[in-house]
């Protein structure tokens, strides 16, 4: 077989995201020159789940990467390296053998918020959060782990590695078991000096578990080769080097302008999740005193991400669109997904702003940011009979971006710049909301796989191309970012007086989310039990 002989003009970002596994092929100067994609396949249950098969991952992964192939001639001898980032959080864990030890839980599994109210009214959880920087929610390898220690013991005593999305891809790819500083450090670790900590790992309880925590690279400075087994999975040329990703919020992040030394700025990714972030030195990072937020390491020195996160974003949108497409197709009528997304601008142009509050906590786990609360829910507040579609569709945009608000409020100062990346920036209607919301002006990168530009960003560093990561956002950021788009006044107006009631409403609706989780859960152990008892008395 054919191997890599050490040259090459293209750069592969592979970003594994929750709905869509994309492979990007790059110039060396951050021209994006080819993409392929697979759909992404997970499932949810009933008890919160939300779970992946490892081993269709990997395969929908090397598929990928064949079509990048079939799309882009001479692309194996062409690779000069491939880097891999892909969804946070989450549990993949592998046996000795590297095969998977069941599905992997995805950062959308709400299974671990018991174990989450149990960790989080411990002595340590507020070091624990000084350490990482991370509160501690449902989402996290940490949490999940606990929880399936004290639930499913058995998947951890057969598991020899556990690993994010990302690593079990490098797994696939080079047979190198290993994670990167970014999920290290916020899950496990320290954020300022990005490796594990053990009295960290000891509040979680699961130190008897420390030897299934990887070894963590640097993939700006480390490289491993791609195996020959991958070789013949992937089209591509064993040997050639790979870079491991950091999480592909701060991939995402760094490919749109997080950190381009421009102060005041900040960067949303409005995708399936919203991530509010801005670049700071670990020593300017402010922990707030409820425990929420990340902190997440930018893959250069002595930087990090203040973050946080809306466990629902875009989500929000598609349940909305959903329900307007499942009513027609009870009428007989179908349309597209994507039709109805080519509608949100139309139908926010007809709506009344700011007539509805709407909470954007649609996921099953609930939020995550500012606070945290799995049993948070969505809903409309202030409909009257005159509501039509397209105001339910306006409130549901205004609140995404006032839940983007209650993030940077909880993270000081409204941001001076917000550098907007993920589905939904594409549409205007949604960017004039959210700048008007902040009440700053929102700029988009003209780039389009941000996540897999990242990833790519840092196998250029690893193998040259750049000195360091600087050098590389001065050629593959800057030049890319749109115009500034200024909010209109009279909107930023009517936002500011808004959303004091959005926060406040939220504040007033706890006790009634907790109480409905209550009832849920009543409902579903009674049910459980009727079932029990039918299933003996048989
Ligand atoms: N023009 C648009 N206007 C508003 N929302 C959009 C638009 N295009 C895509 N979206 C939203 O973005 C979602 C996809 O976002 P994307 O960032 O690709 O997903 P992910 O975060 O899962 O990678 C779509 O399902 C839709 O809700
Ligand atoms: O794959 P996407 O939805 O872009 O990213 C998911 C995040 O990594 C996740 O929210 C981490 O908890």
């Amino acid at each position: 077989m054919a191997s890599h002989n050490g040259r090459g003009d293209i750069l592969i970002g592979i970003d594994a995201g929750t709905s869509v596994i994309k492979a990007v092929a790059f110039d060396l100067g951050g021209r994006q020159v080819a993409e392929a994609a697979v759909k992404n396949r997970y499932r949810t249950g009933d008890d919160g789940s939300a779970t992946q098969s490892m081993a269709e991952t990997w395969e929908d992964c090397a598929e990928a990467l064949r079509h990048l192939g079939e799309k882009l001639e001479g692309l194996a001898a062409r690779t000069a390296a491939i880097a891999v980032t892909g969804q946070g959080d989450g549990t993949w864990l592998a046996d000795g053998d590297h095969r998977p030890v069941g599905d992997a839980w995805l950062w959308l599994d709400a299974r671990a918020a018991p174990t989450v109210d149990r960790l989080e009214k411990e002595a340590g959880a507020r070091a624990r959060f000084e350490a990482t920087g991370t509160g501690l929610n449902t989402c996290q390898q940490g949490a999940q782990m606990a929880h399936i220690a004290a639930t499913r013991p058995e998947l951890l005593a057969n598991a020899a590695v556990a690993l994010h999305c990302k690593d079990w891809l490098y797994l696939n790819l080079t047979g190198a078991r290993a994670t990167d500083p970014s999920e290290a450090s916020f899950t496990f670790g320290n954020f300022r000096n990005r490796a594990y900590d053990d009295a960290v790992i000891e509040t979680l309880g699961l130190r008897d578990f420390r030897h299934l925590l990887p070894e963590i690279v640097d993939g700006t400075k480390t490289t491993h080769p791609l195996s020959p087994e991958a070789a013949k999975q992937t089209g591509l040329l064993a040997g050639t080097p790979v870079s491991l990703g950091f999480v592909d919020m701060v991939m995402t992040a760094l490919g749109a302008g997080v950190y381009t030394g421009d102060a005041g700025t900040a960067c949303s990714t409005i995708g399936s999740t919203g991530v509010h972030m801005r670049a700071v030195h670990a020593s300017q990072v402010r922990l707030n005193d409820d425990n929420t937020g990340y902190v997440i390491a930018l893959p250069v020195p002595g930087m990090v991400t203040q973050v946080q996160t809306n466990m629902a974003a875009t989500l929000n949108i598609d349940w909305v669109l959903e329900v307007g497409r499942g009513l027609l197709a009870d009428m007989g009528v179908e349309v597209s997904h994507r039709d109805l997304v080519a509608k949100i601008d139309d139908w926010l142009s007809r709506a009344r702003p700011g007539a509805l509050l709407y909470h954007p906590y649609i996921s099953e786990a609930g939020e995550r940011g500012p606070f945290i609360n799995a049993d948070a829910r969505a809903g409309f507040i202030g409909l009257s009979a005159g509501h039509r579609y397209p105001d339910l569709v306006r409130a549901v945009v205004e609140g995404l971006a006032m839940a983007a608000r209650d993030c940077y409020a909880e993270m000081g100062e409204m941001p001076g710049e917000l550098r907007l990346t993920g589905g939904a920036a594409r549409s205007r209607g949604l960017r004039g909301v959210l700048s008007a919301t902040i009440g700053a002006p929102v700029r988009v990168s003209a780039r389009e796989e941000a996540g897999a530009a990242g990833a790519a960003m840092m196998a250029a560093v690893a193998i040259g191309v750049y000195p360091d990561m600087e050098r590389c956002i001065g050629e593959w950021v800057t030049p890319l970012l749109g115009e500034a788009e200024r909010p209109d006044p009279a909107m930023a107006a009517l936002y500011q007086r808004r959303y004091p009631t959005y926060a406040a409403a939220r504040h007033a609706l706890e006790p009634i989310w907790n109480a409905m989780a209550k009832d849920r859960r009543a409902e579903r152990d009674g049910a459980a039990e009727a079932a029990a008892d039918g299933r003996t008395t048989k």
